[in-house]
């Protein structure tokens, strides 16, 4: 009888655990199988360093909608490379508030374009470079604020040189100061030979916007992180 009880609720638990988790995990999973994982700048970024946030892995693909990174997972195709690297220490600072100086807080994007992204034949659309640069100082500003969500107040690009579709390009977002609720950021991108094409600055404001939302999708990849492991054996045992 007690077995059968303690079968029960372990039962219930690996239930309960397989539906709440089942989609954060699968979505990490399937994004370290991802193509693509070459490009012009890894060894660099490598020595440097710098890793791959499993935080933005997951949110690549996960049940909580984030537009830009909704849009890579509908359309895959679109981006032949996107991958975000931060300091190794960065990503640290979303499971905790110790960071040892705002002036520390950068991340990399490298991004290569297919001709789907292009406005010009074979020049990326500068609306997407936006999009990109807007993305990373989101997260930049996000975290470099304390974790209280910011929006962009402004946002300035000048476009030296065009980014062609088919090339590998590194964004480089920066904090550059943060006064009361305003956090000034500034971001490059660069070509393989560290010409610089674009160049831009933005202001992020906190703000009271969706604060739970992130906290909870939060609060959910660091449960996830933790215990992924022993998903893939309850995912594996179902599938058997
Ligand atoms: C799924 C898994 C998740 C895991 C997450 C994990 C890790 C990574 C995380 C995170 C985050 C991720 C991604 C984020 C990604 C992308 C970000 C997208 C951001 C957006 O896509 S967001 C939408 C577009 N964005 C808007 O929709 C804003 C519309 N706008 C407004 O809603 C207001 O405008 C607001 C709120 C900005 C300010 O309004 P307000 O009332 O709060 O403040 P107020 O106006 O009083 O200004 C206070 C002081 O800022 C100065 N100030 C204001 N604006 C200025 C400007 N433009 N230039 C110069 N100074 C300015 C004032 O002059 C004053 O200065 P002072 O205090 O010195 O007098």
């Amino acid at each position: 009888m007690k077995k059968n009880i303690l079968l029960f609720g372990l039962a219930f638990v690996g239930g309960f655990t397989y539906e709440r988790y089942f989609p954060y995990v699968k979505a990490f999973i399937s994004d370290k199988g991802q193509k693509n994982d070459d490009h012009s700048f890894k060894s660099m970024l490598e020595q440097g360093n710098y890793i791959q946030p499993k935080v933005i892995d997951i949110m690549h693909s996960s049940p909580d909608k984030h537009f830009l990174h909704n849009f890579i997972a509908q359309h895959n195709e679109a981006l032949n490379v996107f991958k975000i690297y931060y300091p190794d220490k960065l990503e640290q600072k979303i499971y905790s508030d110790n960071l040892e100086s705002e002036d520390k807080i950068h991340l990399h994007f490298v991004f290569n374009a297919a001709d789907h992204l292009q406005g010009h034949s074979s020049i990326v659309h500068g609306g997407l470079l936006a999009t990109l640069i807007d993305n990373a100082f989101g997260q930049l500003s996000y975290l470099a604020s304390g974790q209280i969500p910011t929006a962009t107040a402004n946002l300035n690009i000048n476009y030296r040189k065009p980014v062609k579709t088919n090339h590998d390009y590194m964004i480089t977002a920066e904090i550059d100061k943060i006064e009361g609720r305003k956090v000034f950021l500034k971001a490059t991108i660069y070509d393989q030979d560290k010409t610089i094409c674009t160049e831009a600055t933005g202001l992020f404001l906190t703000v009271q916007w969706g604060g739970q939302m992130w906290k909870n999708a939060l609060d959910k990849i660091k449960e996830v992180t933790q215990i992924d492991d022993k998903i893939v054996k309850i995912d594996q045992k179902k599938k058997e």
